[in-house]
């Protein structure tokens, strides 16, 4: 198949990994209500393109707490990326680097923070679960600095795991070759543990995220590692508010891809509550369903200074490892630069919500 935009990656990537696998990474929680209500949100937006605006040069880069990118489209934290390719996050963080994208590594990664740091030139974040075993995030967090990771990212919308209905019809389980390798075995064993009619992700996560996580807690993190801190799972203004408030360098507006809350609202429908919540207090990046440069194009002129893609750097590390990965963000940047020029928008400073119909 010829892989012309990101879907293609996806059809390629269904036919090469084990179908519990597929389930794994596609699958939302319930009826995948909120997964289908990203995607439509973004079918739903209408642009209000400018003309007689130069736009001979078209300019993507964006810098973000500090740092230089060649693009505002990154890639958001998944688990586990040997079980697509057997390079794992060293691959993904190699692709990224050759797109001067933002990688952020999952806690679940299966390769180390160092080898993944070693692969790549480009800002890396390390996203965090909150565990029982805080000596292990704070563990974490001082090698993530240690590795010239840039900023932590702590998921907040994870208290336990959504109801993923196809892990746990598929008996879903991590195969036991692929590991958590940041964190000890026995602190992740339980999600190898295969049983028929359960999702060994979901049993894992009862056993060792922390429900209890509140505001408090972010400043426990925040002693404890000089990293800046964003808070990831954010939709809606008074939860930004309340980050802003405590401090957080950032705010990742997301519904988790679906995966967490199932009716909860669409990440997009999200993102212009939460920008005008924070009034420019700190960054706001978004993901949830961006599948192409005109998506990008419509979350970042509803105010997000970045975009993440969760599920297309694993098709695409699945299709085609490093390269693979390097060519999906670097197409999804031609794409929005495509867009930018025929909306009349040279630069990013130029993409705001009047670009949106119904939004201007
Ligand atoms: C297979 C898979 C694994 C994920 N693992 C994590 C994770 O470990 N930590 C986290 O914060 N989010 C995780 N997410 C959520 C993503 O960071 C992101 O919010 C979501 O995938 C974005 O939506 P998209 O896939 O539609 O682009 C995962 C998502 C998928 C699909
Ligand atoms: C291993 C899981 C906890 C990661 C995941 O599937 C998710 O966060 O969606």
């Amino acid at each position: 198949m010829t892989v012309i935009r990101t879907d293609d990656y996806g059809r390629v990537a269904r036919e090469r990994l084990p179908a519990d696998v597929w389930d794994f990474i596609e699958g939302g929680s319930g009826d995948e209500l909120t997964l289908a209500a990203n995607a439509a949100a973004f079918r739903r937006a209408r642009l209000r393109p400018r003309v007689m605006v130069d736009v001979s040069t078209v300019d993507t880069t964006r810098t973000l707490l500090g740092s230089r990118l060649a693009t505002p489209i990154g890639i958001a934290p998944t688990a586990y990326h040997q079980l697509v390719h057997p390079d794992g996050e060293v691959a993904t963080a190699a692709g990224a680097d050759r797109a001067g994208a933002l990688f952020v590594v999952a806690m679940f990664a299966s390769r180390t923070l160092k080898d993944i740091a070693a692969a790549s030139a480009a800002p890396l974040w390390l996203q965090l679960y909150w565990l029982r075993r805080r000596d292990a995030i704070a563990d974490l967090a001082e090698r993530a600095a240690d590795a010239g990771f840039a900023a932590l990212v702590l998921t907040a919308d994870a208290p336990r795991l959504g109801r993923r209905l196809r892990d746990v019809r598929n008996g879903f389980a991590v195969d036991g070759r692929v590991r958590a390798v940041n964190l000890d075995a026995a602190l992740m064993a339980a999600s190898h543990d295969r049983r028929a009619g359960a999702s060994a992700l979901a049993a894992h996560a009862a056993q060792t995220f922390d429900p209890s996580l509140t505001w408090a807690d972010l400043a426990w993190l925040r002693e404890r590692s000089a990293l800046p801190v964003l808070i990831k799972g954010i939709l809606t203004g008074e939860d930004a508010a309340a980050a802003v408030a405590h401090g957080a360098a950032g705010i990742i507006v997301s519904n988790h891809g679906g995966r967490q809350l199932d009716g909860a609202i669409a990440a997009l429908d999200a993102l212009p509550e939460v920008v005008d919540a924070v009034a420019g207090a700190c960054p706001v990046l978004f993901d949830g369903a961006v599948r192409g440069g005109r998506d990008a194009l419509v979350a970042l002129a509803l105010g997000a200074d970045a975009v993440l893609v969760g599920r297309p750097p694993l098709w695409a590390l699945a299709a085609g490892g490093a390269d693979g990965v390097a060519d999906l963000l670097t197409g999804l940047t031609d794409e929005l630069a495509h867009d930018m020029a025929l909306a009349g928008r040279p630069t990013l400073a130029d993409v705001d919500r009047r670009l949106i119909w119904g939004h201007s």
